[in-house]
């Protein structure tokens, strides 16, 4: 058996057409502002594609570019404008930062409102709750894509391998939110190709080429690889030996055309669901009535307490 390719690159294609319907149908054009501290130049590519994207998509973007001496003082004079700026609906500071600037303070510092990544702790103390707000954009891309795929998450045992802030943490709520039963895996783990053989649905995102090979997956296993890693040769590649899990994985999706785009088309989303709350909205502004994917996790969340099954 071969596994089933989950094309990221086509369903964030998708989602992007009806964020773009959803935006036409509005009186205003949602304001969506990057900052990018210094040229780090994997950074500089993202920034690209959003900026493409958000345009294409019928937002108001806008890049602003500081250089890497930039003082804390002013990026947060910065971002104080930007949070007093009615026609700003989002608000994306470009991680990692220079070293001389406290992340934690930087993103304090944004209106939770135009938190657009999730990352305030507002928002991420709203996704703990089980009441998300702005969730993170990465692991709600791969909620659309297990969604899109069809894997059944409810009851299934899914491993998320990385505890980040930005991917493993709010990947590992979004899939106990949607009744998963759920295991973070880390650098500590006593033995991760254990933990993984056991998955039903294994969310990589550790930042190693190709650490995950074929016998660490469960034959049938929905794999999510959010892996992006330059090899020497400068070709892109995730976390897991895409071609050595072909024969055992049940679905899989590849790097780059995987996670990557659906990111940027979450972006898209919520800054569109932002615009809606600031401003009102005719078609709702909310994307979860438009996306079953959220419609779906958003029903888990209905309740604190779940229906016992
Ligand atoms: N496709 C996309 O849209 C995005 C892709 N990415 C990519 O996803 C990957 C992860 O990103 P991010 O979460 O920010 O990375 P971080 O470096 O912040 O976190 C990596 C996590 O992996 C764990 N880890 C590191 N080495 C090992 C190991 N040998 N065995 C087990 N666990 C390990 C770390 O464990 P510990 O906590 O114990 O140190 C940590 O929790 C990167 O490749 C990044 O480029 C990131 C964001 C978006
Ligand atoms: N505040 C903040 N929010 C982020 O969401 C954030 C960040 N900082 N810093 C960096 C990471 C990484 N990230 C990606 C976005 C898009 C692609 C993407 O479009 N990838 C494509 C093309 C990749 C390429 O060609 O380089 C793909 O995988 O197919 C990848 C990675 C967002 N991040």
């Amino acid at each position: 058996m071969t596994a089933r390719i989950i094309d990221g690159k086509a369903i964030a294609a998708a989602l992007r057409e009806t964020i773009a319907t959803r935006i036409a149908a509005q009186p205003y054009r949602p304001g969506l502002a990057v900052i990018l501290v210094g040229e780090d130049a994997a950074s500089t590519v993202y920034v690209r594609n959003k900026d493409r994207a958000a345009k294409a998509a019928g937002l108001n973007a806008s890049t602003i570019r500081l250089p890497a001496e930039t003082s804390q003082a002013s990026l947060l004079a910065t971002i104080q404008s930007l949070n007093d700026d009615p026609d700003i609906d989002g608000i994306l500071v470009q991680l990692p930062l220079p070293p001389h600037i406290a992340t934690d303070a930087i993103i304090r510092a944004i209106d939770p409102a135009k938190d657009v990544d999730g990352f305030h702790p507002d928002n991420v103390a709203a996704l703990a709750l089980g009441a998300p707000s702005l969730v993170p954009c990465t692991p709600s891309g791969v909620m659309h894509l297990l969604h899109a795929a069809g894997t059944n998450i409810s009851g299934a045992r899914a491993v998320v391998l990385g505890r980040s802030n930005i991917v493993g943490r709010p990947m590992a709520a979004l899939l106990l939110a949607a009744d998963a039963t759920t295991t973070i895996a880390h650098s500590r783990t006593a033995n991760l190709p254990d933990e993984c053989r056991r998955a039903d649905i294994l969310i990589a995102a550790v930042g190693r080429a190709n650490m995950v090979t074929a016998d660490w997956i469960n034959p049938g296993a929905t794999i999510i690889d959010v892996g992006i890693n330059r090899t020497p040769d400068g070709t892109l590649t995730g976390d897991v030996d895409f071609a050595a899990a072909l024969p055992t994985a049940g679905a899989i999706t590849p790097v780059p055309g995987g996670v990557g785009p659906m990111t940027i088309a979450c972006l898209l989303d919520n800054t569109l669901l932002a615009a809606g709350r600031r401003r009102g909205s005719k078609a709702g502004g909310s994307s979860s009535g438009a996306i079953p994917a959220m419609k779906s996790i958003a029903g888990t969340f209905g309740s604190s307490a779940p229906e016992p099954r």
